[in-house]
């Protein structure tokens, strides 16, 4: 199990993580830990302004759920990419309360002039001139794939194939990575689908959202830290053994194929015994085996087993891509690290991010293996079909910092990097930029 203080001491934050003093990292425990981190008073801070958006929740565009998740909490990195327009901004005035009295928590910045905010400057005065028809091919992929996961869990019912059966948790995998475009935006039917994998999308908000994209691979990234102990990407002896480490190597398919099923019974079990952590929606997720069930002669155990090994291809489908997308290559910062000499949060981002170079400029790709990466990290809330118009801003734009250019692999290097990153246990001395 982590422990020792480098497994509670994020280098991009001033405190220790208060959710990480407890063994295991949950969702909950991140939210709680992160309001008494941020001490934002049961207000919303962003940069040093706390706000009170009680009275806005209700009537925010992208749904309620994002400030009620975030009360107490300091949504500065949130709010700057969730929003390219400058209306939110403008909103802010109305909801002001006070400056507050401490120092904010996270040492990364984003400047006016800095990196990050240049950019999104940039983009933003593009918003008007770009071509939105990539929306609609989006929208025809997913609701293609979702049409295509269900016809073919019910026509694996007729046939007794495996091969079947695994197809059907890829196209399962990628609606679902298809949903994920959508989860990111506001409220849509889009992205309910994400639950038929058994996870689902409000968790992923938060684990995904507002924590991995905010504070990637930082101790604060949730998807750094759920897969503890089974899989350690932080390099640090006090995080796992070499001996350890050599073992979750072999352990992966496992974790891989087990990963669905885990995520949903552990919500389980801590509901039954804590406090209630499922969602009404996560009935969605066994819509697929009542339907298997209701259209096919198969009895409902044989129904049960064999939605069982598709959740399971899925799974390990799902894993495979999303381990071994941008995140994981030994190069990339990790908590630990050396930071790099420039703390803008955008070109931290690119330390921490890879793209994926075999499946650049394909829009059906990018959108099921999680392509054009480094852009959705900045520009979350922009449909995945699009992001890939904001190349030539965003080079010239990193030309002029550092002259840098992003940094891609093949899905082959990808993952003998990422293999390679869960053997690394020195923290690497060299920071990016
Ligand atoms: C945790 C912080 C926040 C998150 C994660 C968030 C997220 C979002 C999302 C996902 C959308 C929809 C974008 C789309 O589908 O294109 C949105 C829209 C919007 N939000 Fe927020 N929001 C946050 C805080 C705020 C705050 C504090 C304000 C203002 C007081 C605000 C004002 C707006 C407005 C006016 C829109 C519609 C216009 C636009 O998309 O730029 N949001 N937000």
């Amino acid at each position: 199990m982590p422990s020792g203080e480098t497994c509670k001491k994020s280098a991009i934050a001033l405190k220790p993580l208060t959710y990480r003093k407890q063994i295991f990292s949950t969702i909950p425990r991140w939210l709680e830990g992160k309001r008494q981190d941020d001490e934002a008073e049961d207000l919303w801070r962003i940069y040093d302004n706390l706000y009170d958006l009680h009275g806005f929740i209700n009537h925010h565009p992208g749904g309620k759920f994002w400030l009620q998740q975030t009360k107490g909490m300091d949504i500065t990195e949130a709010f700057e990419t969730h929003h390219i327009r400058a209306v939110p901004q403008a909103l802010l005035d109305k909801y002001f309360v006070r400056k507050a009295s401490k120092p904010r928590n996270y040492i990364l910045t984003l400047e006016e002039n800095g990196f990050y905010r240049t950019l999104k400057r940039r983009v933003g005065a593009q918003l008007d001139e770009m071509d939105y028809s990539p929306r609609r091919r989006t929208y025809l992929y997913h609701l293609a794939l979702l049409a295509a996961s269900v016809i073919l869990s019910l026509i694996s019912t007729r046939l007794d194939s495996m091969l079947v059966e695994a197809l059907t948790g890829l196209l399962i995998v990628w609606q679902a990575v298809a949903a994920h475009n959508y989860f990111h935006q506001r409220d849509n039917w889009q992205m309910y689908s994400f639950n038929l994998t058994l996870m689902n999308f409000a968790d992923w908000r938060i684990s995904h959202a507002l924590s991995h994209h905010i504070y990637t691979n930082s101790l604060y990234d949730l998807e750094m830290t759920l897969p503890e102990p089974y899989l350690c990407w932080i390099p640090s002896k006090e995080v796992a053994t070499k001996t350890w480490r050599i073992i979750s190597i072999f352990l992966q398919p496992v974790v891989y194929a087990l990963l669905f099923f885990a995520s949903f019974s552990q919500r389980v079990f801590r509901s039954i015994v804590n406090k209630n952590e499922l969602y009404w929606h996560d009935i969605i997720g066994f819509s697929l085996p009542a339907l298997m069930w209701l259209c096919s002669p198969l009895s409902a155990a044989e129904v049960l087993l064999k939605w069982c090994r598709i959740i399971m291809f899925a799974s390990f489908i799902f894993s495979l891509i999303s381990f071994n997308g941008a995140h994981h290559v030994s190069d990339n910062y990790h908590d630990g690290d050396a930071l790099p000499s420039q703390l803008d949060w955008g070109l931290y981002q690119l330390t921490t991010i890879t793209d994926r170079s075999d499946i650049k400029g394909n829009h059906f790709w990018a959108l099921t293996h999680f392509g054009d990466h480094i852009l959705h990290h900045f520009f979350p809330t922009l449909d995945h079909g699009m992001l890939s118009q904001l190349y030539p801003i965003l080079q010239s734009t990193l030309e002029e910092v550092n002259g840098s250019e992003p940094r891609e692999l093949s899905f082959v290097q990808h993952i003998i990097e990422q293999n390679k990153q869960l053997l690394r246990m020195e923290p690497n001395p060299r920071g990016h930029f």
